[in-house]
Protein backbone atom coordinates (compact mmCIF):
# COMPACT_ATOMS: atom_id res chain seq x y z
CA UNK A 1 0.00 0.00 0.00
CA UNK A 2 3.22 2.48 0.23
CA UNK A 3 2.07 2.83 -3.39
CA UNK A 4 -0.97 4.68 -2.04
CA UNK A 5 -1.88 8.12 -3.67
CA UNK A 6 -1.46 10.84 -1.17
CA UNK A 7 -2.81 14.53 -1.88
CA UNK A 8 -0.74 16.87 0.63
CA UNK A 9 -1.89 19.68 2.54
CA UNK A 10 0.57 22.35 3.11
CA UNK A 11 -0.10 23.90 6.56
CA UNK A 12 -0.16 28.03 6.58
CA UNK A 13 -1.68 27.98 10.08
CA UNK A 14 -5.36 28.14 9.12
CA UNK A 15 -8.61 26.96 11.43
CA UNK A 16 -9.52 24.81 8.81
CA UNK A 17 -6.61 22.67 7.89
CA UNK A 18 -7.50 19.77 9.48
CA UNK A 19 -10.51 19.55 7.71
CA UNK A 20 -9.55 20.16 4.10
CA UNK A 21 -7.33 16.71 4.63
CA UNK A 22 -10.66 15.25 5.83
CA UNK A 23 -13.02 16.26 3.33
CA UNK A 24 -10.55 14.88 0.44
CA UNK A 25 -10.26 11.48 2.54
CA UNK A 26 -14.06 12.02 2.68
CA UNK A 27 -13.77 11.88 -1.41
CA UNK A 28 -11.78 8.47 -1.03
CA UNK A 29 -8.49 9.97 -1.15
CA UNK A 30 -5.80 10.00 1.09
CA UNK A 31 -4.63 13.16 2.79
CA UNK A 32 -2.05 14.55 5.10
CA UNK A 33 -1.02 17.87 6.83
CA UNK A 34 2.56 18.63 6.40
CA UNK A 35 4.31 22.21 7.56
CA UNK A 36 4.33 24.52 4.92
CA UNK A 37 8.32 24.63 4.99
CA UNK A 38 8.09 20.68 3.39
CA UNK A 39 10.55 20.84 0.24
CA UNK A 40 9.53 19.02 -2.87
CA UNK A 41 12.64 16.60 -2.45
CA UNK A 42 10.41 15.44 1.11
CA UNK A 43 7.58 14.92 -1.20
CA UNK A 44 9.38 12.84 -3.54
CA UNK A 45 8.47 9.36 -1.24
CA UNK A 46 4.84 9.69 -1.80
CA UNK A 47 2.76 8.68 -4.97
CA UNK A 48 1.79 12.35 -4.46
CA UNK A 49 -1.09 13.21 -6.78
CA UNK A 50 -1.48 16.97 -5.42
CA UNK A 51 -0.77 19.62 -3.04
CA UNK A 52 -3.12 21.90 -1.50
CA UNK A 53 -1.85 25.60 0.41
CA UNK A 54 -4.35 26.16 3.18
CA UNK A 55 -5.48 29.25 4.31
CA UNK A 56 -3.85 30.77 7.30
CA UNK A 57 -3.48 34.15 9.31
CA UNK A 58 -0.62 36.17 7.55
CA UNK A 59 -0.28 38.27 4.62
CA UNK A 60 1.63 37.21 1.48
CA UNK A 61 3.16 41.14 1.23
CA UNK A 62 4.42 41.41 5.04
CA UNK A 63 7.72 40.79 6.77
CA UNK A 64 8.00 36.70 7.51
CA UNK A 65 5.55 35.55 5.84
CA UNK A 66 5.58 31.51 5.18
CA UNK A 67 6.19 30.86 1.69
CA UNK A 68 7.05 27.32 0.04
CA UNK A 69 9.87 25.79 -1.43
CA UNK A 70 9.48 27.53 -5.62
CA UNK A 71 10.44 23.62 -6.39
CA UNK A 72 6.97 22.83 -6.10
CA UNK A 73 5.75 24.45 -8.89
CA UNK A 74 8.28 22.77 -10.60
CA UNK A 75 6.79 19.04 -9.85
CA UNK A 76 4.39 19.10 -12.57
CA UNK A 77 1.88 18.03 -9.82
CA UNK A 78 -1.48 19.90 -9.36
CA UNK A 79 -2.04 22.45 -6.77
CA UNK A 80 -5.16 24.14 -5.39
CA UNK A 81 -4.49 27.26 -3.05
CA UNK A 82 -6.80 28.52 -0.62
CA UNK A 83 -7.44 31.59 0.85
CA UNK A 84 -4.04 32.46 1.71
CA UNK A 85 -2.85 29.62 -0.56
CA UNK A 86 -4.39 31.57 -3.46
CA UNK A 87 -2.47 35.13 -2.13
CA UNK A 88 0.76 32.79 -2.30
CA UNK A 89 0.13 31.55 -5.45
CA UNK A 90 -0.60 35.09 -7.42
CA UNK A 91 2.60 36.73 -5.19
CA UNK A 92 4.46 33.86 -6.29
CA UNK A 93 3.94 34.75 -10.41
CA UNK A 94 4.47 38.09 -9.24
CA UNK A 95 0.60 39.23 -9.59
CA UNK A 96 -0.32 42.05 -6.78
CA UNK A 97 -1.79 41.20 -3.59
CA UNK A 98 -2.93 44.08 -1.16
CA UNK A 99 -5.04 45.02 1.71
CA UNK A 100 -8.44 44.84 0.62
CA UNK A 101 -10.96 48.09 0.91
CA UNK A 102 -13.92 46.01 2.28
CA UNK A 103 -13.10 42.66 4.39
CA UNK A 104 -15.08 39.72 3.69
CA UNK A 105 -16.01 37.42 6.50
CA UNK A 106 -18.84 34.71 6.38
CA UNK A 107 -21.34 34.15 3.89
CA UNK A 108 -20.52 35.68 0.68
CA UNK A 109 -21.81 35.19 -3.02
CA UNK A 110 -20.00 34.50 -5.93
CA UNK A 111 -20.54 35.21 -9.85
CA UNK A 112 -18.93 32.09 -11.59
CA UNK A 113 -17.42 30.90 -15.05
CA UNK A 114 -19.37 27.63 -15.67
CA UNK A 115 -16.67 26.54 -17.99
CA UNK A 116 -13.80 26.60 -15.34
CA UNK A 117 -12.94 23.14 -14.86
CA UNK A 118 -13.98 23.33 -11.16
CA UNK A 119 -17.38 24.98 -11.99
CA UNK A 120 -18.84 22.44 -14.11
CA UNK A 121 -22.53 22.23 -14.10
CA UNK A 122 -22.85 24.18 -11.20
CA UNK A 123 -25.27 27.36 -10.47
CA UNK A 124 -23.80 30.56 -11.83
CA UNK A 125 -23.92 32.28 -8.57
CA UNK A 126 -22.93 30.41 -5.12
CA UNK A 127 -22.62 30.80 -1.79
CA UNK A 128 -19.42 30.61 0.13
CA UNK A 129 -17.60 31.06 3.03
CA UNK A 130 -14.96 33.94 2.89
CA UNK A 131 -12.52 34.65 5.67
CA UNK A 132 -9.72 37.30 4.36
CA UNK A 133 -8.64 40.80 4.51
CA UNK A 134 -6.22 40.95 1.45
CA UNK A 135 -7.18 40.16 -1.95
CA UNK A 136 -5.62 39.59 -5.12
CA UNK A 137 -6.12 42.48 -7.33
CA UNK A 138 -5.07 41.25 -10.84
CA UNK A 139 -4.21 37.37 -12.45
CA UNK A 140 -0.61 35.97 -12.95
CA UNK A 141 0.45 35.40 -16.58
CA UNK A 142 -1.30 32.78 -18.13
CA UNK A 143 -4.48 32.53 -15.35
CA UNK A 144 -7.89 33.36 -15.92
CA UNK A 145 -10.36 34.54 -13.41
CA UNK A 146 -13.13 31.70 -12.96
CA UNK A 147 -15.34 33.60 -9.97
CA UNK A 148 -15.76 37.36 -8.62
CA UNK A 149 -17.39 38.74 -5.65
CA UNK A 150 -18.81 42.51 -5.95
CA UNK A 151 -15.75 43.34 -3.64
CA UNK A 152 -13.35 40.64 -4.76
CA UNK A 153 -12.47 41.06 -8.71
CA UNK A 154 -10.28 37.29 -8.35
CA UNK A 155 -12.36 35.09 -6.04
CA UNK A 156 -11.03 32.16 -7.86
CA UNK A 157 -8.64 31.50 -10.49
CA UNK A 158 -6.98 28.90 -12.44
CA UNK A 159 -4.01 27.88 -14.97
CA UNK A 160 -5.25 24.98 -16.81
CA UNK A 161 -2.01 24.53 -18.59
CA UNK A 162 0.18 24.39 -15.37
CA UNK A 163 -2.18 22.52 -13.24
CA UNK A 164 -2.82 25.09 -10.96
CA UNK A 165 -6.15 26.01 -9.16
CA UNK A 166 -6.97 28.55 -6.30
CA UNK A 167 -9.66 29.64 -4.63
CA UNK A 168 -10.04 32.95 -2.14
CA UNK A 169 -12.75 31.49 -0.35
CA UNK A 170 -12.76 27.78 1.82
CA UNK A 171 -14.48 25.28 0.20
CA UNK A 172 -13.50 22.93 2.71
CA UNK A 173 -16.66 24.45 5.27
CA UNK A 174 -20.19 23.53 4.68
CA UNK A 175 -20.96 26.44 4.29
CA UNK A 176 -19.69 26.52 0.69
CA UNK A 177 -22.27 25.38 -1.31
CA UNK A 178 -20.73 23.60 -3.97
CA UNK A 179 -17.27 23.35 -2.41
CA UNK A 180 -16.84 19.53 -1.90
CA UNK A 181 -17.75 19.57 -5.08
CA UNK A 182 -14.82 22.26 -6.19
CA UNK A 183 -12.46 20.16 -4.71
CA UNK A 184 -14.31 16.81 -6.11
CA UNK A 185 -13.57 18.07 -9.64
CA UNK A 186 -9.71 19.22 -8.43
CA UNK A 187 -9.07 15.79 -7.01
CA UNK A 188 -10.45 13.42 -10.06
CA UNK A 189 -10.43 15.62 -13.20
CA UNK A 190 -7.01 17.58 -12.25
CA UNK A 191 -5.32 15.70 -10.26
CA UNK A 192 -6.36 12.02 -11.92
CA UNK A 193 -6.69 10.10 -8.43
CA UNK A 194 -8.40 6.62 -8.91
CA UNK A 195 -9.58 7.16 -5.55
CA UNK A 196 -8.28 4.36 -3.77
CA UNK A 197 -8.80 5.52 0.02
CA UNK A 198 -11.32 3.37 1.75
CA UNK A 199 -11.76 2.02 4.70
CA UNK A 200 -11.42 -1.47 3.35
CA UNK A 201 -7.85 0.07 2.47
CA UNK A 202 -7.11 1.56 5.46
CA UNK A 203 -7.65 -1.29 7.15
CA UNK A 204 -5.01 -3.31 4.48
CA UNK A 205 -3.17 -0.88 4.96
CA UNK A 206 -3.14 -0.24 8.95
CA UNK A 207 -2.34 -4.11 9.00
CA UNK A 208 0.49 -4.24 6.88
CA UNK A 209 1.99 -1.22 8.28
CA UNK A 210 1.92 -2.95 12.24
CA UNK A 211 3.27 -6.09 10.43
CA UNK A 212 5.79 -4.17 9.33
CA UNK A 213 6.51 -2.30 12.67
CA UNK A 214 6.48 -4.86 15.15
CA UNK A 215 7.68 -8.05 13.47
CA UNK A 216 7.54 -10.88 15.37
CA UNK A 217 7.55 -8.99 19.03
CA UNK A 218 4.89 -8.85 21.36
CA UNK A 219 2.64 -5.93 21.81
CA UNK A 220 0.77 -5.05 25.07
CA UNK A 221 -2.40 -2.94 23.87
CA UNK A 222 -3.58 -0.20 26.29
CA UNK A 223 -7.75 -1.30 25.91
CA UNK A 224 -10.69 0.49 27.40
CA UNK A 225 -12.81 -1.09 25.71
CA UNK A 226 -14.01 2.46 24.11
CA UNK A 227 -13.94 2.58 20.28
CA UNK A 228 -10.72 3.88 19.80
CA UNK A 229 -8.47 0.85 21.52
CA UNK A 230 -11.42 -1.69 20.89
CA UNK A 231 -10.64 -0.81 16.71
CA UNK A 232 -6.62 -0.71 17.36
CA UNK A 233 -6.46 -3.72 19.32
CA UNK A 234 -8.81 -5.58 16.63
CA UNK A 235 -6.14 -3.74 13.82
CA UNK A 236 -3.01 -5.30 15.75
CA UNK A 237 -4.80 -8.80 16.59
CA UNK A 238 -4.74 -9.61 12.71
CA UNK A 239 -2.17 -8.49 12.25
CA UNK A 240 -0.14 -10.28 14.94
CA UNK A 241 -2.72 -12.68 16.48
CA UNK A 242 -1.70 -14.35 19.66
CA UNK A 243 1.31 -11.88 19.94
CA UNK A 244 -0.72 -9.60 21.04
CA UNK A 245 -2.17 -9.06 24.98
CA UNK A 246 -4.52 -6.18 26.41
CA UNK A 247 -4.37 -5.02 29.34
CA UNK A 248 -7.32 -2.98 30.75
CA UNK A 249 -7.13 -1.37 33.46
CA UNK A 250 -9.40 -0.11 36.39
CA UNK A 251 -8.14 3.21 37.67
CA UNK A 252 -11.44 3.49 40.00
CA UNK A 253 -12.42 6.48 37.59
CA UNK A 254 -14.27 4.25 35.19
CA UNK A 255 -18.32 4.42 35.17
CA UNK A 256 -20.90 2.54 37.20
CA UNK A 257 -19.97 -1.52 36.31
CA UNK A 258 -17.83 -0.50 33.63
CA UNK A 259 -14.89 -2.94 34.09
CA UNK A 260 -17.25 -6.34 34.19
CA UNK A 261 -18.55 -5.29 31.00
CA UNK A 262 -15.79 -4.60 29.43
CA UNK A 263 -14.29 -8.02 30.66
CA UNK A 264 -17.04 -9.61 29.99
CA UNK A 265 -17.27 -8.48 26.25
CA UNK A 266 -13.64 -8.74 25.36
CA UNK A 267 -12.57 -11.86 27.11
CA UNK A 268 -15.55 -13.57 26.80
CA UNK A 269 -17.61 -12.19 23.37
CA UNK A 270 -14.17 -12.15 21.97
CA UNK A 271 -12.16 -14.62 23.10
CA UNK A 272 -9.58 -12.04 22.97
CA UNK A 273 -6.50 -12.67 25.36
CA UNK A 274 -7.39 -9.62 28.12
CA UNK A 275 -5.84 -8.64 31.71
CA UNK A 276 -7.77 -6.82 33.83
CA UNK A 277 -5.33 -5.08 36.72
CA UNK A 278 -7.25 -3.30 39.85
CA UNK A 279 -4.93 -0.12 40.04
CA UNK A 280 -7.88 1.59 41.86
CA UNK A 281 -5.67 1.95 45.53
CA UNK A 282 -2.51 3.95 43.60
CA UNK A 283 -4.23 5.88 41.38
CA UNK A 284 -6.44 7.51 44.05
CA UNK A 285 -3.48 7.73 45.85
CA UNK A 286 -1.48 10.00 43.66
CA UNK A 287 -4.26 12.20 42.90
CA UNK A 288 -5.43 13.00 46.45
CA UNK A 289 -5.24 16.66 47.06
CA UNK A 290 -4.63 17.19 43.29
CA UNK A 291 -6.65 20.06 42.18
CA UNK A 292 -4.89 21.40 38.54
CA UNK A 293 -6.34 19.82 35.45
CA UNK A 294 -2.99 19.15 33.57
CA UNK A 295 -1.27 18.14 36.86
CA UNK A 296 -4.32 15.46 36.93
CA UNK A 297 -4.06 14.65 33.04
CA UNK A 298 -0.29 14.08 33.52
CA UNK A 299 -0.25 12.12 36.74
CA UNK A 300 -2.96 9.78 35.08
CA UNK A 301 -1.23 9.55 31.89
CA UNK A 302 2.60 8.36 33.97
CA UNK A 303 0.29 5.81 36.47
CA UNK A 304 -1.32 4.24 33.19
CA UNK A 305 2.57 3.57 31.89
CA UNK A 306 3.81 2.66 35.38
CA UNK A 307 0.97 0.30 35.62
CA UNK A 308 1.41 -1.31 32.46
CA UNK A 309 5.08 -1.65 32.68
CA UNK A 310 4.90 -3.32 36.03
CA UNK A 311 2.20 -5.67 35.32
CA UNK A 312 3.12 -7.17 32.26
CA UNK A 313 6.92 -8.43 33.82
CA UNK A 314 5.14 -11.35 34.63
CA UNK A 315 3.07 -11.65 31.55
CA UNK A 316 6.72 -11.94 29.45
CA UNK A 317 8.29 -9.39 27.88
CA UNK A 318 6.90 -6.85 25.20
CA UNK A 319 8.71 -3.94 23.29
CA UNK A 320 5.70 -2.47 22.24
CA UNK A 321 2.11 -0.68 23.05
CA UNK A 322 -0.69 -0.26 21.26
CA UNK A 323 -2.72 2.93 22.35
CA UNK A 324 -5.55 4.06 20.25
CA UNK A 325 -4.38 7.58 19.75
CA UNK A 326 -6.26 9.49 17.22
CA UNK A 327 -5.30 13.12 15.39
CA UNK A 328 -7.57 14.63 17.75
CA UNK A 329 -5.86 13.62 20.92
CA UNK A 330 -2.70 14.53 19.10
CA UNK A 331 -3.50 18.34 18.08
CA UNK A 332 -5.06 19.29 21.37
CA UNK A 333 -2.28 18.08 22.96
CA UNK A 334 0.22 20.61 21.13
CA UNK A 335 2.58 20.39 18.21
CA UNK A 336 5.16 22.68 16.81
CA UNK A 337 2.25 24.90 15.46
CA UNK A 338 -0.71 24.02 17.54
CA UNK A 339 -1.34 25.42 21.21
CA UNK A 340 -1.64 22.75 24.06
CA UNK A 341 -5.40 22.93 24.82
CA UNK A 342 -5.10 20.04 27.23
CA UNK A 343 -2.71 17.16 27.49
CA UNK A 344 -4.32 14.17 26.56
CA UNK A 345 -3.23 11.39 28.85
CA UNK A 346 -2.22 9.09 26.20
CA UNK A 347 -0.05 11.72 24.66
CA UNK A 348 0.69 14.60 26.42
CA UNK A 349 0.94 12.71 29.25
CA UNK A 350 3.17 9.86 28.53
CA UNK A 351 6.67 10.13 30.49
CA UNK A 352 9.64 10.74 29.04
CA UNK A 353 11.62 7.58 30.17
CA UNK A 354 8.86 5.06 29.16
CA UNK A 355 9.98 1.69 28.67
CA UNK A 356 7.63 0.88 25.17
CA UNK A 357 8.24 1.89 21.94
CA UNK A 358 4.28 2.78 20.71
CA UNK A 359 2.20 1.42 17.76
CA UNK A 360 -0.54 3.80 17.29
CA UNK A 361 -2.63 2.91 14.26
CA UNK A 362 -5.03 5.31 14.18
CA UNK A 363 -3.15 8.07 14.85
CA UNK A 364 -4.13 10.28 11.61
CA UNK A 365 -7.54 9.65 12.05
CA UNK A 366 -10.83 11.27 13.14
CA UNK A 367 -13.44 9.70 15.34
CA UNK A 368 -16.14 8.86 12.28
CA UNK A 369 -13.20 7.43 10.38
CA UNK A 370 -12.55 4.95 13.05
CA UNK A 371 -15.77 4.56 13.32
CA UNK A 372 -16.10 3.73 9.89
CA UNK A 373 -12.55 1.32 10.25
CA UNK A 374 -14.38 -0.33 12.91
CA UNK A 375 -17.40 -1.10 11.35
CA UNK A 376 -15.56 -2.39 7.96
CA UNK A 377 -13.89 -5.04 9.93
CA UNK A 378 -17.28 -5.90 11.65
CA UNK A 379 -16.66 -4.57 15.08
CA UNK A 380 -20.39 -4.56 15.96
CA UNK A 381 -22.35 -1.28 16.55
CA UNK A 382 -22.55 -1.64 20.14
CA UNK A 383 -18.79 -1.06 20.51
CA UNK A 384 -18.54 1.50 17.69
CA UNK A 385 -21.04 3.48 18.39
CA UNK A 386 -20.02 3.99 22.19
CA UNK A 387 -19.76 7.47 23.57
CA UNK A 388 -16.43 8.63 23.94
CA UNK A 389 -15.32 8.34 27.57
CA UNK A 390 -12.05 9.97 28.12
CA UNK A 391 -8.29 7.69 29.66
CA UNK A 392 -8.53 9.81 32.62
CA UNK A 393 -12.33 9.30 33.16
CA UNK A 394 -14.19 11.16 35.86
CA UNK A 395 -11.00 12.54 37.12
CA UNK A 396 -11.37 15.10 34.55
CA UNK A 397 -15.04 15.43 35.58
CA UNK A 398 -14.70 16.26 39.16
CA UNK A 399 -13.58 20.09 39.08
CA UNK A 400 -11.32 20.42 42.24
CA UNK A 401 -9.49 17.03 44.11
CA UNK A 402 -10.81 14.07 43.73
CA UNK A 403 -11.75 11.48 46.60
CA UNK A 404 -13.56 8.75 46.97
CA UNK A 405 -16.99 10.26 48.14
CA UNK A 406 -17.11 12.92 45.22
CA UNK A 407 -16.64 9.76 42.41
CA UNK A 408 -19.46 7.72 44.12
CA UNK A 409 -21.59 10.67 43.91
CA UNK A 410 -20.12 11.94 40.12
CA UNK A 411 -20.36 7.90 39.33
CA UNK A 412 -24.28 7.98 40.08
CA UNK A 413 -24.82 10.99 38.86
CA UNK A 414 -23.77 9.79 34.99
CA UNK A 415 -25.40 6.36 35.38
CA UNK A 416 -28.51 8.33 35.77
CA UNK A 417 -27.51 10.72 32.82
CA UNK A 418 -26.70 7.72 30.31
CA UNK A 419 -29.71 5.46 31.45
CA UNK A 420 -32.19 8.81 30.90
CA UNK A 421 -31.06 9.48 27.73
CA UNK A 422 -31.15 6.01 26.44
CA UNK A 423 -34.79 5.61 27.25
CA UNK A 424 -35.40 9.02 25.69
CA UNK A 425 -33.87 7.41 22.73
CA UNK A 426 -31.50 10.06 21.97
CA UNK A 427 -28.32 8.34 22.68
CA UNK A 428 -27.37 8.06 18.75
CA UNK A 429 -28.16 11.53 18.32
CA UNK A 430 -26.15 13.14 20.85
CA UNK A 431 -22.12 12.48 20.50
CA UNK A 432 -21.80 12.48 23.92
CA UNK A 433 -23.41 13.38 27.20
CA UNK A 434 -22.44 13.23 30.55
CA UNK A 435 -22.66 14.45 34.09
CA UNK A 436 -20.02 17.01 36.10
CA UNK A 437 -19.11 17.56 39.53
CA UNK A 438 -18.02 21.51 39.87
CA UNK A 439 -16.80 21.89 43.27
CA UNK A 440 -19.77 23.97 44.23
CA UNK A 441 -22.05 23.40 47.45
CA UNK A 442 -25.52 25.60 47.45
CA UNK A 443 -28.29 26.03 49.93
CA UNK A 444 -31.59 24.00 48.57
CA UNK A 445 -34.55 23.08 50.95
CA UNK A 446 -35.41 19.05 50.61
CA UNK A 447 -38.51 17.76 53.05
CA UNK A 448 -38.81 21.24 54.68
CA UNK A 449 -35.03 21.13 55.82
CA UNK A 450 -31.87 23.14 55.08
CA UNK A 451 -29.38 21.32 52.81
CA UNK A 452 -26.01 22.25 51.87
CA UNK A 453 -25.11 20.00 48.88
CA UNK A 454 -23.27 19.89 45.31
CA UNK A 455 -24.34 20.54 42.18
CA UNK A 456 -24.38 18.43 39.03
CA UNK A 457 -23.62 19.92 35.60
CA UNK A 458 -25.12 17.97 32.29
CA UNK A 459 -22.93 18.45 29.26
CA UNK A 460 -24.41 16.88 26.38
CA UNK A 461 -22.78 17.80 22.45
CA UNK A 462 -23.59 16.80 19.39
CA UNK A 463 -20.41 16.52 17.07
CA UNK A 464 -18.88 14.50 14.49
CA UNK A 465 -15.44 14.41 15.30
CA UNK A 466 -14.67 15.65 19.01
CA UNK A 467 -13.22 19.24 17.11
CA UNK A 468 -16.57 21.23 17.17
CA UNK A 469 -19.09 20.33 19.30
CA UNK A 470 -22.49 22.44 19.89
CA UNK A 471 -24.62 21.55 22.78
CA UNK A 472 -27.59 19.19 22.47
CA UNK A 473 -30.43 20.71 22.48
CA UNK A 474 -32.15 18.01 24.84
CA UNK A 475 -36.24 18.37 25.04
CA UNK A 476 -37.48 20.17 28.22
CA UNK A 477 -39.18 17.04 29.26
CA UNK A 478 -36.03 14.97 29.18
CA UNK A 479 -34.41 17.46 31.33
CA UNK A 480 -37.26 17.72 33.61
CA UNK A 481 -37.30 13.83 34.28
CA UNK A 482 -32.61 13.96 34.22
CA UNK A 483 -33.14 17.03 36.84
CA UNK A 484 -35.68 15.22 39.12
CA UNK A 485 -33.76 11.62 39.19
CA UNK A 486 -30.50 13.25 39.80
CA UNK A 487 -31.48 14.84 43.27
CA UNK A 488 -33.65 11.90 44.10
CA UNK A 489 -31.46 9.04 43.06
CA UNK A 490 -27.91 10.37 43.67
CA UNK A 491 -27.35 11.16 47.08
CA UNK A 492 -25.70 14.59 48.57
CA UNK A 493 -27.21 16.51 45.13
CA UNK A 494 -29.58 19.50 45.90
CA UNK A 495 -29.10 21.15 42.27
CA UNK A 496 -28.75 20.65 38.93
CA UNK A 497 -27.64 22.92 35.65
CA UNK A 498 -27.29 22.50 32.32
CA UNK A 499 -24.15 23.38 30.05
CA UNK A 500 -25.10 25.42 26.94
CA UNK A 501 -21.68 26.30 25.62
CA UNK A 502 -20.29 25.31 22.57
CA UNK A 503 -16.85 23.85 21.64
CA UNK A 504 -15.22 26.37 20.42
CA UNK A 505 -15.00 28.80 22.89
CA UNK A 506 -15.24 25.69 25.85
CA UNK A 507 -14.13 22.35 25.52
CA UNK A 508 -15.80 18.79 25.47
CA UNK A 509 -14.86 18.43 29.02
CA UNK A 510 -14.83 20.19 31.88
CA UNK A 511 -10.58 19.85 32.69
N1 LIG B 1 -8.87 2.08 31.43
C1 LIG B 1 -7.96 1.93 30.46
N2 LIG B 1 -7.17 0.84 30.44
C2 LIG B 1 -6.26 0.67 29.46
N3 LIG B 1 -6.03 1.57 28.49
C3 LIG B 1 -6.76 2.68 28.46
C4 LIG B 1 -7.77 2.93 29.45
N4 LIG B 1 -8.34 4.12 29.16
C5 LIG B 1 -7.74 4.60 28.06
N5 LIG B 1 -6.78 3.74 27.62
C6 LIG B 1 -5.89 3.93 26.46
O1 LIG B 1 -5.84 5.30 26.10
C7 LIG B 1 -6.30 5.49 24.77
C8 LIG B 1 -7.03 6.80 24.61
O2 LIG B 1 -8.24 6.80 25.34
P1 LIG B 1 -9.56 7.29 24.64
O3 LIG B 1 -10.62 7.37 25.67
O4 LIG B 1 -9.25 8.45 23.80
O5 LIG B 1 -9.89 6.14 23.62
P2 LIG B 1 -10.86 4.92 23.76
O6 LIG B 1 -11.24 4.73 25.18
O7 LIG B 1 -10.21 3.75 23.12
O8 LIG B 1 -12.07 5.34 22.89
P3 LIG B 1 -13.22 6.38 23.25
O9 LIG B 1 -12.70 7.71 22.77
O10 LIG B 1 -14.35 5.89 22.46
O11 LIG B 1 -13.43 6.37 24.71
C9 LIG B 1 -7.17 4.30 24.52
O12 LIG B 1 -7.33 4.08 23.14
C10 LIG B 1 -6.43 3.21 25.23
O13 LIG B 1 -5.36 2.77 24.43
O1 LIG C 1 -8.56 9.48 25.97
C1 LIG C 1 -8.71 10.64 26.22
N1 LIG C 1 -7.80 11.19 27.01
C2 LIG C 1 -7.88 12.43 27.44
O2 LIG C 1 -7.00 12.88 28.17
C3 LIG C 1 -9.02 13.19 26.96
N2 LIG C 1 -9.43 14.45 27.16
C4 LIG C 1 -10.59 14.62 26.45
N3 LIG C 1 -10.90 13.49 25.81
C5 LIG C 1 -12.01 13.26 24.89
O3 LIG C 1 -11.67 13.94 23.69
C6 LIG C 1 -12.82 14.58 23.10
C7 LIG C 1 -12.59 16.07 23.00
O4 LIG C 1 -12.59 16.56 24.32
P1 LIG C 1 -12.36 18.06 24.74
O5 LIG C 1 -13.25 18.90 23.92
O6 LIG C 1 -12.68 18.08 26.19
O7 LIG C 1 -10.92 18.34 24.47
C8 LIG C 1 -13.98 14.21 24.01
O8 LIG C 1 -14.62 13.10 23.47
C9 LIG C 1 -13.33 13.89 25.34
O9 LIG C 1 -14.08 12.99 26.14
C10 LIG C 1 -9.94 12.60 26.10
N4 LIG C 1 -9.78 11.34 25.72
N1 LIG D 1 -8.07 32.85 5.89
C1 LIG D 1 -6.95 33.21 5.24
O1 LIG D 1 -6.24 32.40 4.69
C2 LIG D 1 -6.61 34.66 5.31
C3 LIG D 1 -5.48 35.05 4.41
C4 LIG D 1 -4.98 36.47 4.67
N2 LIG D 1 -4.41 36.54 5.98
C5 LIG D 1 -6.13 37.46 4.51
O2 LIG D 1 -6.54 38.04 5.48
O3 LIG D 1 -6.62 37.67 3.43
MG1 LIG E 1 -12.06 6.08 26.27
Amino acid sequence: MENREIVIVLDFGGQYNQLITRRIRELNVYSELLPFSTTAEELKKYNLKGIVFSGGPNSVYGEGAPKVDPALFELGVPILGICYGMQLMAHHFEAKVERAAVREYGKSMIDVATDGVLFHEQPQKQQVWMSHSDKVVSVPNGFRIDATTETCPVAAMSDAARKLYAVQYHLEVNHSEFGQDQLRRFLYNVCEVSGDWTSASFVEMAIAKIKEQVGDKKVLCALSGGVDSSVAAVLVHRAIGNNLTCMFVDHGLLRKDEAEQVMEMFAGEFQMNVVKIDARERFLNRLAGVSDPERKRKIIGEEFIRVFEEESKSLGHFDFLAQGTLYTDIIESGTATAATIKSHHNVGGLPEDMQFQLTEPLKELFKDEVRAAGSEMGIKDEIVWRQPFPGPGLAIRIIGDVTAEKLEILRDADWVVRDEIKRSGLDREIWQYFAVLPDIKSVGVMGDERTYAYTIGIRAVTSRDGMTADWARIPYDVLERLSTRLVNEVGDINRVVLDITSKPPATIEWE
